[in-house]
């Protein structure tokens, strides 16, 4: 996926990906990171996702990094927030009171830009990805991310019924991407309610890397 593609997906709305509430699974799981009040998670390719609303309420601190700066723009605007903006190398910066957000490339931001993070969450980061893109995503949110905990959401689906995004990301893929550098546990599988567009089972798989 190129970058033209995702700036036509959000200049046109089909943002089929973005959900209407916090992520079920998010909700359910975020716990097992067994973060301290106040700490911050790390959202890569957050979008304009509910999900950074409700870490906010939960009383976390919130970075991520998202292409499009129209969703970030819609992203502040439905939390009601008034950020500074400032230019940070590539990148624009926009800043509020617990959250930090990159608009950019995910691949040009640093360690240093981004600071402390205490927890990744990925919901629809990694499998928004063609596979060649894949193994570098895993390098560099490591490396972002030091040694922190990660939550991860995965969609899983017969690849050979829709091209994707989102990819289907399987158990196998999980562990092979990730078991070298993190205990890699399983927490929990749902199916895609009615399917993926009404036309083949699918279902989000979260994982727990520690
Ligand atoms: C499938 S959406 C998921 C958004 C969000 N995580 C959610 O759950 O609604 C993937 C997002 O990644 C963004 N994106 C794609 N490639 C990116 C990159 N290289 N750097 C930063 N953001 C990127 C897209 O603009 C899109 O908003």
């Amino acid at each position: 996926m190129d970058r033209d593609f995702w700036h036509r997906k959000w200049a046109s709305n089909e943002i089929g990906f973005h959900e209407g509430a916090a992520n079920p699974l998010m909700v359910a799981h975020v716990g097992r990171l067994e973060l301290a009040p106040g700490s911050r998670v790390f959202v890569p390719l957050c979008g304009k996702s509910l999900d950074v609303h409700w870490l906010l309420a939960q009383g976390y601190r919130v970075a991520g990094v998202e292409l499009s700066q129209l969703a970030v723009d819609q992203l502040f605007a439905d939390l009601g927030v008034t950020p500074e903006v400032s230019v940070a190398a590539e990148l624009l910066h926009y800043r509020a009171p617990h959250i930090d957000i990159f608009v950019g490339d995910l691949f040009a931001l640093s360690a240093s830009m981004l600071g402390e993070v205490d927890a990744v969450y990925d919901r629809a980061a990694l499998v928004a990805l063609p596979e060649a893109m894949r193994a570098r995503y895993v390098v560099h949110v490591g490396a972002l991310a030091a040694r922190a905990p990660q939550l991860l959401i995965c969609y899983q689906y017969d690849q050979a019924l829709m091209a994707g995004p989102p990819f289907s990301v399987g158990n196998d893929e999980v562990r092979q991407r990730y078991g070298h550098a993190y205990a890699v546990t399983l927490l929990d599988k749902a199916e895609v309610a009615g399917g993926f567009k009404g036309r083949f089972a699918a279902c989000e798989a979260v994982w727990l890397l520690t």
